[in-house]
């Protein structure tokens, strides 16, 4: 796994009604930054977002429903992954949290049939005159790894 990756599988507390789940509480110690801003994207079936990068904050992953492969990238010099590749699959069927550290490319695949739909909070808000986003294109020669069979941006 690259290095600076943190997974947490959330507990679902289920019962006649319904269910319940905890999405960040930072007694857990899973992540030393808090809770400061949060949205959710979604991506089409078939459609892949990324390559993307941030420099200076990392994403914090929640995947409601869907099923996605996230493909990981170390560029980082001072890495013990510099160089190396993750793909980690995630589903509604397990809900985790995933955090990317600052510098990673990432680019996350809806490998299911249906919309994938994720809670991110990042550990900034978002800048919307200076966005920390940095974007390669998927088929890019600067990242040795190839997609099939899915589009995107
Ligand atoms: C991320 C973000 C975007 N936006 C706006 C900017 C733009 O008009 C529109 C789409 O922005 P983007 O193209 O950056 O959205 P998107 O490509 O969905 O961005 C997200 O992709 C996933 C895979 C990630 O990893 C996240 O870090 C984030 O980069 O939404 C906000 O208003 N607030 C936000 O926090």
């Amino acid at each position: 796994m690259i290095e600076g990756v943190r997974i947490r599988d959330l507990v679902v507390h289920t019962d006649d009604r319904g269910t319940v789940s905890e999405i960040f509480d930072p007694r857990w110690n899973w992540h030393p930054e808090p809770m400061v801003f949060c949205y959710y994207y979604t991506i089409r079936p078939g459609w892949t977002k990324g390559w993307g990068m941030h420099k200076i904050h990392e994403d914090r992953y929640c995947l409601m429903q869907g099923e996605m492969k996230i493909v990981l990238y170390d560029p980082r010099p001072e890495s013990s992954t510099f160089g190396q590749f993750s793909e980690i699959y995630l589903s509604h069927q397990r809900r985790q949290l995933f955090s990317i550290p600052a510098g990673v490319w990432h680019a996350d695949e809806n490998i299911g049939p249906n919309d994938v739909l994720v809670v991110n909070f990042p550990t900034i808000q978002y800048d919307h005159s200076s966005p920390d986003k940095y974007r390669l294109p998927l088929d890019t020669d600067l990242i040795p790894y190839k997609f099939h069979n899915t589009r995107g941006y």
